[in-house]
């Protein structure tokens, strides 16, 4: 299965990767390059091209020791793997070279790439540049989201990406410091929803009693009317039923689609209604979710089968199962 890949890079306010000089010119200020460390630490691998390497001798590290110790207390290394892209070797004494991280270096187009990372269990990439990496993936269709940062630097001339590729859809804006964060995710509406629905799900709440699970409602135009994940407003809460209780009684709901990592469920121990029958009573015409429910808390789930006796359909993509368990998983 091919991985979730984030593209993440800054830019100045005319659109510059870089300065044209040989020092490495950083556009994001400290609280973004924070961000990016926590975007680091959620990944399974970090890509470069050599370029980028050769340009910045970069590390590619997580760098909080906090952070280091959540992922090595989930059973991963402190770091992601680190990739490079090159049809050469990589140059003598570069910092990538040296730990902690395993570095591996990659030839190929961005499908044999994802299909070759994909096969050593990488399930989310993050592809971090420079130029030429950023316009061969998003030409290639490969990104699912990207991470543009707007910094308000003026830098004249420089590297820069451009190129063709799937429409961009903006996703989220957020004022970091000085820097603006834009959020976009690319291929149909499906995919992109459903994407954003499982990494909602690293936001909930830890629970040994409940799974963690991330919701997007969309209305037949394509506004997204709701969003939310498991135990947000309420620690009992599912993700399905905060995102309906805000909604109410929207009259959009009866042409929306509800977006859910899980299989909304058909059963409840902690509270009468299952998701199944409060998706049902709100109307709304149809389910898509990305992992069916494992009989973990409740012996035979149905979510399934009360949908679509009640009229909805349901509609299961196996293709983000491993994004939306594996973001299920973190804490
Ligand atoms: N502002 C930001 O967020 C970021 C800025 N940057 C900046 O970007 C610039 C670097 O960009 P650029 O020069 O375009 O370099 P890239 O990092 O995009 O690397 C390009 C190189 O990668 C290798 N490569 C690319 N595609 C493939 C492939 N499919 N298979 C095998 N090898 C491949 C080739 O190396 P080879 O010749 O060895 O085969 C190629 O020359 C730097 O100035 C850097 O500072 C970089 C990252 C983030
Ligand atoms: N300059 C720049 C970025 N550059 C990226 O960060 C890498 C270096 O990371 P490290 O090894 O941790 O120092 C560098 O090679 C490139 O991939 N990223 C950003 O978010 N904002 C920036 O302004």
């Amino acid at each position: 299965m091919r991985p979730h890949v984030l593209a993440s890079c800054a830019v100045s306010l005319d659109g510059f990767l870089d300065d044209a000089t040989p020092q490495r010119r950083i556009l994001s200020g400290p609280a973004d390059l924070d961000r990016v460390d926590e975007e680091r630490a959620k990944v399974d691998a970090i890509l470069v091209g050599a370029g980028t390497v050769r340009a910045d001798d970069p590390r590619l590290l997580v760098r909080a020791p906090e952070r280091r110790a959540a992922r090595t207390a989930r059973g991963l290394p402190e770091s992601p793997l680190r990739v490079v892209l090159t049809t050469r070797a990589l140059p003598d004494g570069a910092r990538i070279r040296s730990g902690p991280a395993e570095t591996i270096t990659l030839a190929g187009t961005p499908g044999e790439v994802l299909d070759e990372l994909g096969c050593r269990g990488v399930v989310r990439l993050m592809v971090e540049g420079g130029a030429s990496v950023l316009r061969e993936f998003l030409s290639a269709g490969a990104v699912d989201e990207l991470q543009l940062v707007l910094a308000p630097q003026l830098v004249g001339e420089g590297p820069r990406f451009t190129g063709g590729g799937r429409a961009p859809h903006l996703v989220g804006t957020r004022t970091i410091g000085e820097d603006v964060l834009l959020r976009y995710r690319f291929g149909d509406a499906d995919d992109r929803h459903l994407a954003e629905a499982c990494v909602l799900a690293e936001n909930c709440p830890p629970s040994a009693t409940a799974f963690s699970v991330g919701c997007v409602v969309v209305a037949d135009d394509g506004t997204v009317l709701g969003s939310g994940w498991s135990r947000r407003d309420h620690p009992l809460d599912h993700a399905e039923e905060g995102v309906l209780r805000a909604l109410g009684n929207d009259p959009r709901l009866r042409r929306a689609t509800l977006y859910s990592s899980l299989e909304p469920c058909g059963a409840r121990a902690s509270r009468p209604d299952p998701c199944a029958a409060l998706i049902a009573r709100a109307g709304i015409p149809r389910v898509v979710h990305a992992w069916r429910e494992p009989p973990e808390f409740v012996a035979a789930p149905s979510g399934t089968e009360q949908l679509e006796a009640a009229g909805t359909e349901v509609r299961h993509v196996p293709r983000w199962e491993p994004l939306a368990r594996m973001c299920a998983a973190r804490r």
